[in-house]
C-alpha cells in the first residue's frame, strides 16, 4: 500500500454550536498533489490548523508523516511547510535576507543556510531579485518568496492555503506550474486549499470537495461530477408539438413520463419539458412522445461536468 503523508480520520471541530469540520476522513499519499476545494467558510482553514496542530480537535485523529499533530505539533512543524494566503516579510530586508532570517529561526547553520537560500531562490525564479528589498516585490514575487520560505526547511509536505489570491492570471499559471514542478522533482506531498475549481483542476492529482464542514466527494477531477450528481446524473430537455393523432393532454404525458422507471422528476411548461433521471432515458422518452401522437420537436441530453460543480458550489467567486 502507498505510504500516507496525511491521514485524517473522523476529524471534528466545533466553535460553540457551530460544527466547522464534521467527521472528516481523508488521506493523501506521499508525493501526491491533493486539492481541498470548497467555498468560503467550508472549513478548509480550520482543517489546516488541525493538521498543523495549531488548534485543538474535538474528536477524531490527524496524522502528518505518521505523526499525531494534536500530540506532537513541533515534530509535525519540522516536516511541514505552510504557506498562508499572505506571508509577512520584513519589507526593508532583501529576499535573501528574509530567507536567511527564516533559516536562522529554523536552526539551519549559517553556511548551509547561505547555500540553500541561493538554491531555493533560483528554484522559485527569484535569483535576479534576491538583493532587492521585498518592499519593491510584486505580489507574485512575494508569493514565490513565500514558497522559498517554505522550501528552505526541506519539508516533506507543503500546505498551501489560497496562495494565489491577488495574482494576475499569468502569475497564477506560473505559480501553479512551479508547485507541480517542485512536487514532482522533490517528491513533496502538496495539500492545496482553494475555492478556485479551475486552479485546482490545473494542479491537483486528486480533489476533495468540501462544503459546510463535510466532504461531499473525493477523487480524480474527472469522477467528481459523476459522484456529486449521481442521483440524477442525466437531464433531458425537449419540446413536443401536438398533431392530429395526439391522444394525451400535456399533463397526462408528463404524468406518464414521471411513471417511467428511472425518471426522478419531470417539469412540463407549455410544450417544453425537462426530465431528471438516474439513467439515459432519451430512447424510451422519445418513444413515449411519438406513441402518444405528439411530434418531437427537439431533444437534447445534458451531462453534468465541472461547470455544474462550479455553479452549484463556487459561483459566488467568478474568478478563473
Ligand atoms: N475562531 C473561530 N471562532 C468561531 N468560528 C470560527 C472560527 N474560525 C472559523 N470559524 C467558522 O468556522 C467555519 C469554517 O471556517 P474556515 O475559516 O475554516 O473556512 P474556510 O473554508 O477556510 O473559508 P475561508 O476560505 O473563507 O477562510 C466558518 O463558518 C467560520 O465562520
Amino acid at each position: 500500500m502507498a505510504e500516507k503523508s496525511i491521514e485524517i480520520i473522523g476529524l471534528t471541530k466545533r466553535y460553540g454550536e457551530h460544527v466547522a469540520v464534521d467527521n472528516l476522513t481523508l488521506s493523501v499519499e506521499k508525493g501526491e498533489i491533493f486539492g481541498l476545494l470548497g467555498p468560503n467558510g467550508a472549513g478548509k482553514s480550520t482543517t489546516i490548523l488541525m493538521l498543523l496542530g495549531l488548534t485543538e480537535i474535538d474528536s477524531g485523529s490527524v496524522k502528518v508523516c505518521g505523526i499525531d499533530s494534536s500530540r506532537y505539533p513541533l515534530e509535525v512543524k519540522r516536516k511541514v511547510g505552510y504557506l498562508p494566503e499572505d506571508v509577512g516579510f520584513y519589507n526593508d530586508y532583501t529576499g535573501m535576507q528574509n530567507l536567511l532570517y527564516v533559516a536562522r529561526l529554523n536552526n539551519i547553520p549559517m553556511e548551509e543556510a547561505q547555500k540553500t537560500a541561493l538554491e531555493t531562490l533560483a528554484e522559485v525564479g527569484l535569483e535576479e531579485a534576491k538583493d532587492k528589498k521585498v518592499a519593491g516585490y510584486s505580489r507574485g514575487m512575494r508569493q514565490r518568496l513565500g514558497l522559498a520560505d517554505v522550501l528552505i526547511k526541506k519539508p516533506e509536505v507543503i500546505i498551501l492555503d489560497e496562495p494565489t489570491l491577488g495574482l494576475d492570471p499569468e502569475g497564477v499559471k506560473k505559480f501553479l506550474q512551479l508547485i507541480v514542478d517542485l512536487s514532482r522533482k522533490k517528491g513533496i506531498t502538496v495539500l492545496f486549499s482553494s475555492h478556485h475549481l479551475h486552479q485546482v483542476q490545473q494542479l491537483c492529482d486528486r480533489v476533495g470537495i468540501f462544503v459546510k464542514g463535510k466532504l461531499l466527494a473525493e477523487g480524480k477531477i474527472s469522477s467528481l461530477a459523476e459522484q456529486l450528481f449521481s442521483k440524477n446524473a442525466h437531464t433531458l430537455e425537449g419540446a413536443v408539438a401536438e398533431t392530429e393523432e395526439t391522444s394525451l393532454s400535456l399533463k397526462e404525458l408528463a404524468r406518464k413520463m414521471e411513471q417511467m422507471e428511472g425518471v426522478a422528476q419531470v417539469e412540463m411548461r407549455d410544450k417544453r419539458f425537462v426530465i431528471a433521471s438516474k439513467k439515459d432515458m432519451s430512447v424510451p422518452i422519445s418513444r413515449l412522445v411519438v406513441n402518444s401522437g405528439y411530434g418531437l420537436h427537439s431533444l437534447s441530453k445534458k451531462e453534468y461536468g465541472l461547470d455544474d460543480i462550479y455553479h452549484q458550489y463556487f459561483q459566488e467567486e467568478k474568478q478563473i
